[in-house]
């Protein structure tokens, strides 16, 4: 028999009670009561599941979709129609709300799913964990709401930032949830796994920030670039503003051109500054100038970089490759092959390279994501296997759409 083992609880339960009938109300409440108190390690033994009847437990954890009817949202029921643990019990929407997820996203038409509700109507006591997919500032709102037994991963900027005051100042509105922010890991899944292992509250990271990061962090932590000179030219497609109506997104204002937008002062600025002085020990800036591209998804970042002084290109890739070697979703490519948005759609990757600049000491760095997958469903989905104790690539193992 080839059994597959699990410590983790709050998935457990409901599957226990449910398919296996093996376990008493009394021992299921107790276990209820032990996740209630925020733990996810079963104390004393494991759970044994065999291959068949891992197919009966089918959709064990149950999962919250806040924002359901948005682009994030819709890309989470597509990553858990292939996970074999987590099914959805909750789907809400705001002006959508009333709606199967099959009319408002017919390429979802085949997802048996509950229909969507207004947020205000949710019962959380058939939930163990949320994705919340709402813009931010509701975020909080809703979020300070939640029962305290569930997980989340939120997927908006509202607990990403750690100084409060950097928020307001950024997003232009106060942060009602200054408790929730102290508890709040942030989810850059490569760099911070063991700080998401046991978070109760992750925020996921922004669509450029994580481009950005991911090539950047293990370069600076290893003393490798200048943190005082880095440019970062970023790119991004159209559903990195979400599906919500706006002039500036028209077929029109965006098909057969490019535009810089947040020139000097785009939300992300802060968020990727926190990121690399953490790496760096110390305040770090960077010129940031993001764009969007005539281009449904995909996100790439375009970082010019000074080495330290005798540092080499080959020192750059090196460190890289060393960073990166064991991780299944960050990829550096073969020396000179140039990453491109194109061999990382609908996937979890990020694939990135170090060029040597024609400028003696200085390097260009080319990250590319996904940004709705990588660059928030799909790190989204792989903090919560994280969180839950399930293998982090659990639904994610989706290779990219090429042409
Ligand atoms: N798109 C991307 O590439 C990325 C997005 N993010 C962040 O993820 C979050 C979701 O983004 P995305 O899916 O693109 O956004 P969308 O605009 O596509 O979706 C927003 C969702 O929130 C719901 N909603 C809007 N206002 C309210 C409200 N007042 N109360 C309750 N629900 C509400 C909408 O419902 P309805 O449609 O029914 O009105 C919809 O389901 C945002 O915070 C975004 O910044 C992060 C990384 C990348
Ligand atoms: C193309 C586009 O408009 N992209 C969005 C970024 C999406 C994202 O990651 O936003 P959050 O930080 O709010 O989660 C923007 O620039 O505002």
């Amino acid at each position: 028999m080839s059994a597959a083992t699990f410590n983790s609880i709050s998935f457990t339960r409901g599957y226990l009670w449910k398919d296996e009938g093996k376990i008493s109300r009394g021992m299921r409440n107790e276990k209820a009561k032990f996740h209630i108190r925020g733990s996810a390690t079963l104390p004393t033994k494991s759970l044994q599941i065999e291959d068949g009847k891992a197919q009966k437990s089918k959709k064990q954890v149950r999962i919250g979709l806040l924002g359901a009817s948005g682009y994030t949202g819709a890309e989470i029921v597509r990553l858990l129609a292939n996970h074999p643990y987590f099914g959805i019990t909750l789907m809400t929407a705001d002006r959508k709300a009333g709606q199967s997820i099959g009319s408002v996203f017919p390429h979802l038409i085949s997802q048996d799913l509950p229909t969507m509700i207004s947020v205000k109507d949710a019962d959380f006591s058939n939930v163990d964990a949320v994705f919340c997919c709402l813009p931010h500032g509701t975020t909080q709102e809703i979020i300070k709401g939640l029962p305290r037994s569930l997980k989340i991963v939120d997927l908006s900027a509202d607990f990403r930032l750690r100084n409060i005051s950097e928020y307001e100042e950024w997003y232009g509105q106060s942060h009602i949830a200054p408790d929730l922010q102290k508890e709040a890991v942030y989810g850059l899944t490569e760099i911070l796994r063991e700080d998401i292992k046991n978070a109760r509250l992750v925020a996921n990271p922004g669509c450029y920030p994580t481009s950005i990061q991911l090539p950047l962090v293990p370069l600076i932590k290893a003393n490798l670039i200048q943190s005082g000179n880095i440019i970062i030219d970023a790119k991004s497609g159209v559903s990195g503003a979400g599906r919500g109506a706006k002039e500036a997104n028209l077929y029109s204002e965006i098909a057969e051109g490019i535009y810089s937008y947040g020139v000097t002062k785009h939300r992300h600025v802060p968020e990727i500054e926190q990121g690399l002085s953490d790496a760096a020990n110390s305040k770090l800036t960077v010129s940031f100038t993001p764009h969007l591209m005539p281009m449904i998804r995909g996100m790439q970042s375009t970082i010019y970089v000074e080495m330290a002084p005798g540092v080499t290109i080959e020192d750059l890739y090196q460190q890289l490759q060393i960073s990166y070697k064991d991780e299944e979703f960050v990829k550096l490519l073969e020396k000179g092959v140039v990453p491109r948005t194109h061999n990382v759609r609908g996937s979890n990757y990020c694939l990135m390279n170090v060029f040597p600049d024609r400028i003696p000491g200085r390097a260009i760095i080319i990250s590319v994501i996904d940004n709705l997958v990588k660059g928030a469903s799909g790190q989204a989905l792989q903090n919560l296997n994280i969180m839950l104790g399930f293998p982090e690539n659990t639904g994610l193992v989706y290779q990219p759409l090429f042409p």
